[in-house]
């Protein structure tokens, strides 16, 4: 029986669909399934057109109703039809007679390319000839400077990368990484990838291990150039299956869940490794998929849970912890859903805690400041309140020390930059101990307090409640959450998948997986493709990051920054340096106004300011130049706040989300580093690099939250993160 496949290229277009004419394409692609091809082709109601002027013999067009026409793919082998496209009537034909569809044999992989455009650009052609042997060096005059993008990388290397002949020459005519980008739309989609990669500078061997070999994977070896069938099914990173049984009308109207069905071959394998023999890590750059990968994993783990296992998917905060919540019910059936408990790490902890002590309470972490305050100012101390909490919260608590003989060792201080006598040491160690002490007569613990508390009576169960434990939003997480933790599971194959970004570090928090005994050597892999910001607001964005050389946890190799690319184009950011506030305020609804004019939903736009003072203002001037704005707190709302209005709030907010359109709003000098939230060099230079850092690192997360459009301004002086004009 002939089978049904859909492109990813028709999801966001079926959106655009009426109900009746919906209905119309499911009776239509129903047909596909039930007809001997000649029946279908010959069938009246369908109107099945070839395109005699078609650069792709298999390529056909229907009609769907007066004002759309899909276009499929029929080889004449093989059983397997794609939908390719959902096109308004007037674009369609051309548009199909301008795409052929191939074979890519390298990678198994079906794929598409606006053959025309190509052809104009590189002349219709011979296969390039076989590579002459390289001339001894001595014998050739110095060659002329080469300005062609991939000067050095040669034909066969780009050949064994999976680029075709015509590719190849094509890609000879590049010059700049713009112009690759601007051809993109055209390439087959996996050779751009490949392209791209190597214009970026990466090594051929590493292209071959991150692009090329997780699409050979999935093909499990070459596939004969005229086997569609095969390269359809191979292709499941841009092509649907549908399943005989399935709803048509079902499995198209899941199209903003694309990530639920589209993996990247890299994200796949990662994802449904069957087995990973210890803590595995998948770090990179923001919108490259690590969420939607620590969710497919979950899938996974959940599907192969022994009798009685659980498993736990924890982020960060409470918004993102339910946004997660919230997306994998579109991935996992109730039965499976119910063996995964999606909590943040405090919340495990005040669990724990609470089954041996009923009634304990969480206190604030400002509170606990506040107490060091009093012991300090009790004790007469000669530190300030702020120097001893750092000494808890940074080395104590850090590190687990739970004797002074621990504190006092040589190693427990290493990283702080202020020197310690030992009896200093011991004056701050009986002030923390005071401090502690009362805390846990009051029962009201802070949760590093909680999370020590949990960690000891996690050690000293012989069950653990986890089979496997999901952490995404790894990199704010303190190292006393990450020993509760790791203590909550047995090591050993698949205990711990840990996604995350250290650029992306906006807390004070730094962590050292080896101490923590989460070894992810040899396990830490990265994802390099950005699927939700356009190629302009990234490359702009990375600017942020510059000179920034962050060490990913346990993978040893710094990420530099641009190793993340996108395959979306958009326009580039809008920058405004206003005089004063006021004027930046009123260029800022400006801007959301004609976001709003321009068929951006409110829901869709996010503004963001530096502190909840700035986000009062913004509210304040949006409705007072009469748009739709309200407060939006993650914390307490759940990310799908219904409210039809445009979302303000705070840069730390926006952490893990994205919207259409981004306004990142107050990127004045004096806020950006807010020296308040610096600690003071005086008190430790580390800790005040470190600091400075995580707010860089913060307006970066603002920036790439953004999908299509992103807005940044200040006013008077602007920040020194900014990227240099
Ligand atoms: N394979 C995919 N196909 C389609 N969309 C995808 C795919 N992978 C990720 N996306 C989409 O890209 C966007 C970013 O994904 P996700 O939030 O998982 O990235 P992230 O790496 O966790 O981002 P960040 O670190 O910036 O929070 C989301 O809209 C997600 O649905």
């Amino acid at each position: 029986m002939p089978r049904l496949a859909i492109d990813a290229t028709c999801l966001p277009q079926y959106d655009k669909l009426d109900r009746p004419t919906r209905e119309r394409l499911a009776a239509i692609t129903r047909k596909f399934r039930e007809l001997p091809l000649p029946a279908l082709l010959a069938h009246p109601d369908l109107r099945i057109r070839a395109l005699p002027e078609g650069q792709d013999p298999r390529v056909r067009t229907f009609r769907i109703s007066d004002s759309w026409t899909g276009v499929m793919l029929a080889p004449e082998s093989g059983e397997t039809f794609l939908l390719v496209h959902l096109l308004p009537r007037e674009n369609a034909e051309k548009w199909a007679a301008d795409q052929r569809h191939d074979v890519n044999t390298v990678m198994g992989t079906l794929e598409r390319r606006d053959a025309s455009a190509l052809e104009e650009r590189t002349g219709r052609a011979d296969p390039l000839p076989a590579p002459e042997p390289e001339p001894e060096p001595a014998s050739v005059p110095a060659p002329a400077a080469d300005p062609s993008l991939f000067s050095d990388v040669g034909d066969e290397a780009l050949r064994q990368l999976g680029v075709d002949d015509e590719i190849v020459r094509f890609s000879r005519t590049l010059t700049t990484r713009a112009e690759l980008a601007d051809w993109g739309p055209a390439i087959p989609q996996d050779q751009f990838e490949v392209l791209l990669h190597l214009a970026e500078g990466t090594p051929v061997d590493q292209v071959m291990r991150e692009v090329v070999q997780p699409r050979r994977a999935v093909s499990g070896g070459p596939v004969a150039p005229d086997d569609y069938d095969t390269a359809i099914r191979n292709t499941r990173h841009r092509v649907m299956l549908v399943d005989d049984d399935d709803d048509i009308e079902e499995v198209l109207s899941r199209g903003f869940d694309a990530w639920r069905v589209f993996l990247h071959p890299t994200q796949r394998a990662l994802a449904y490794r069957p087995v990973f023999n210890g803590p595995a890590l998948v770090y990179g750059g923001p919108g490259t998929g690590k969420t939607v990968v620590a969710l497919h994993r979950v899938k996974h783990l959940a599907e192969n849970l022994p009798l009685g296992g659980r498993v736990l998917l924890t982020s960060f905060t409470n918004a993102l912890v339910e946004s997660v919540r919230r997306d994998l019910a579109l991935l996992l059936d109730e039965e499976l859903r119910a063996d995964v408990d999606v909590i943040t790490a405090d919340k495990l902890a005040l669990t724990v805690v609470r089954e041996e002590w009923p009634d304990v309470g969480l206190r604030r972490d400002s509170d606990a400041r506040g107490m060091f305050a009093n012991v300090v100012r009790k004790h007469g101390l000669p530190w300030s309140a702020d120097f001893v909490f750092h000494e808890y919260r940074h080395v104590v608590m850090a590190q687990g020390i739970t004797t002074v003989d621990g504190y006092l060792d040589p190693d427990a201080r290493r990283g702080r930059s202020t020197p310690l006598t030992v009896e200093q040491r011991r004056e701050i160690w009986n002030a923390i101990s005071v401090a502690r002490a009362w805390m846990r007569r009051t029962k009201q613990l802070p949760t590093l307090e909680l999370h020590a508390a949990a960690t000891r009576i996690l050690d000293g169960r012989s069950d653990r409640p986890y089979t496997n434990i999901v952490v995404d939003e790894a990199q704010d997480l303190h190292p006393a959450q990450w020993r509760t933790l790791r203590a909550a599971v047995a090591p050993g194959p698949n205990d711990m998948f840990i996604a995350g970004d250290n650029r992306q570090r906006i807390y004070d928090n730094t962590v050292s997986f080896r101490q923590l005994g989460i070894n992810v050597v040899g396990r830490s892999h990265p994802l390099r493709v950005n699927y939700r910001t356009t190629t302009e607001i990234l490359t702009w964005a990375e600017q942020i990051m510059r000179g920034q050389r962050t060490a990913e946890p346990g993978a040893g190799t710094p990420e530099p920054p641009g190793s993340t690319r996108s395959l979306l184009r958009g326009n580039p950011p809008v920058l405004y340096g206003a005089p004063d506030a006021a004027a930046e305020l009123a260029a800022l609804a400006e801007q959301v106004r004609s976001w709003l004019s321009g068929g951006i939903a409110p829901g869709d736009i996010c503004v963001t300011a530096r502190t909840r003072r700035g986000v009062t203002e913004v509210v304040s001037a949006l409705r007072a130049h009469g748009l739709p704005a309200s407060r939006f707190n993650p914390q307490q709302h759940t990310v799908d706040d219904s409210a039809d209005t445009v979302r303000v709030t705070t840069m730390h907010g926006v952490k893990g989300l994205e919207f259409r359109a981004v306004a990142v709003s107050g990127v004045t000098a004096t806020a950006l580093p807010l020296m308040e939230g610096v600690t003071s060099p005086d008190l430790d230079e580390n800790q005040h690099r470190s600091d400075l850092a995580a707010q860089r690192s913060l307006l970066y997360v603002a920036c790439t939250r953004a999908r299509e459009a992103l807005y940044v301004s200040w006013h008077g002086e602007p920040s020194p993160f900014l990227p240099p004009d």
